[in-house]
């Protein structure tokens, strides 16, 4: 079966290509991703958190805000044959929001939920980046001090540990947006710019320092605001904070000495770091956020999350204090290819059962079917040649080879290979676990 680009190659073949900016799982990229998830859902056992699901289509309306967001703007989103606006939700945390606020927000509170879900955006194909990347969320509603975001991070840390990335590799820095809120009191910017400031300043270090500037003049932010704005970011310690805001950052200080010292009870304390540059780029934060990145690479953003304390009432309902993050599948790989810290999975079949001649394909099903109702996972292979047989029993790396003979199957016995000790012996077939 050749390798078809395309049908425009041959007349008559499909597309074979998935839909450009998105991928297909063959089996070994999907092994490496479900070893990626089954980390996220074990972390998320681990912190007690429960899984929860939604609709990959979401009304539009939950994703418009008017910030000037990259994801909002490049929102997945079509009218659909009812004349409804839906879209491919570029995010999660809207999502579980809706849910929080239709289950009814006296539900008893907090809610720890987790989700893996794919996120999509339309991006023009002019930067070649993907379309679509599975994003963990982890979420705590009703928790309104900072031992909710503490249990996030500790959430983060245990899955970098896990994954064998130590705190020399990856770091988390973090801020509370309640400094740039301070600030922007300081020079009186009207509040309706809080969040499209947010926006811009997150882009500092991905964009030059004078094109943000003129992205927050072009905002109509005075330019001593815009001045005072990156000087109070480029702080990088809590205590010069406190010095340039004084009593003003006295909530935002106070947040963060706090999440410092439950990181020190937690033990994560040598990964996270104050930077007064962390804003994230999501309209919706409004206290802590924070961000994880490679201390090497050109310091991507592997997850993100924070405190969205007002989203609720974004939505029409009571406001319920919220924080979470999201941690995507894309960047963390490429971290770990970098680290050389990408595991070797070969599929996990346990027995390979081959009858030696086609009349004992039956007493072989027979064999298999025992087999797998006692939780072995066997590859019952028919029509091969023996040779093949224990090539592809190297390749799939089985533990076991039982070979199903006419000579010991009249005596009731079946022929077992162990693949690493290659010990073999005969067993009664009623009697093989
Ligand atoms: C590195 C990467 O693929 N990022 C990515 C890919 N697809 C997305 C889709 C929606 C939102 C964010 C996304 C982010």
């Amino acid at each position: 079966h050749g390798c078809h680009g395309s049908a425009a190659t041959e007349a008559g073949v499909v597309e074979l290509n998935p839909p450009r900016g998105t991928r297909d799982f063959p089996p070994e990229e999907m092994r490496l991703r479900t070893w990626l998830f089954d980390h996220f859902r074990e972390v998320s056992r681990l912190m007690a958190f429960e899984e929860v699901d939604f609709p990959v289509l979401e009304s539009e309306a939950l994703f418009v805000r008017k910030a000037g967001e990259e994801i909002t703007e490049q929102l997945y989103s079509f009218e659909d044959k009812g004349g409804r606006r839906v879209a491919l939700r570029p995010e999660i945390t809207p999502s579980l929001a809706r849910l929080v606020i239709r289950r009814g927000t006296s539900a008893p509170l907090p809610l720890k939920w987790f989700t893996i879900g794919q996120c999509w955006r339309y991006e023009r194909m002019t930067r070649g980046r993907r379309r679509e990347h599975y994003q963990w969320n982890m979420d705590v509603f009703g928790v309104p001090g900072v031992r909710a975001e503490a249990e996030l991070l500790q959430a983060i840390v245990l899955l970098f540990e896990r994954l064998g990335v130590a705190s020399s590799d990856v770091g988390i820095r973090l801020s509370s947006r309640k400094v740039l809120q301070v600030v922007l009191d300081m020079y009186s910017v009207p509040q309706h710019l809080f969040t499209k400031v947010c926006v811009i300043v997150d882009k500092l270090g991905k964009m030059s320092r004078d094109e943000i500037e003129k992205e927050l003049v072009s905002t109509g932010l005075p330019c001593e605001a815009v001045q005072g704005i990156i000087d109070v970011l480029s702080l990088k310690s809590l205590s010069e904070l406190e010095q340039v805001l004084g009593s003003g950052a006295a909530e935002a200080v106070a947040d963060l000495k706090k999440l410092f010292s439950f990181a020190e009870q937690y033990g994560y304390a040598d990964w996270i770091c104050f930077d007064a540059s962390v804003v994230r780029g999501l309209a919706y934060y409004t206290g802590i956020v924070f961000e994880a990145f490679d201390r090497q690479g050109e310091l991507r953003a592997i997850c993100g999350g924070g405190r969205y304390d007002r989203l609720l009432s974004t939505f029409g309902s009571e406001d319920v204090p919220a924080c979470g993050f999201g941690f995507g599948d894309a960047v963390i790989v490429e971290l770990l290819k970098e680290k050389g810290l990408l595991p070797h999975l070969s599929p996990q079949i346990d027995d390979i059962v081959f009858p030696l001649d086609d009349e004992l394909q039956g007493p072989a099903s027979c064999v298999a079917s025992s087999l797998r109702k006692n939780g072995r996972s066997v590859d019952l292979v028919q029509d091969k040649r023996l040779k093949w047989v224990f090539k592809h029993a190297e390749r799939v790396n089985a533990s076991r080879l039982v070979l199903v003979g006419k000579s010991e199957w009249e005596r009731g016995m079946v022929r077992v290979k162990i693949l690493s000790t290659k010990e073999e012996f005969e067993v009664k077939a009623g009697e093989l676990q």
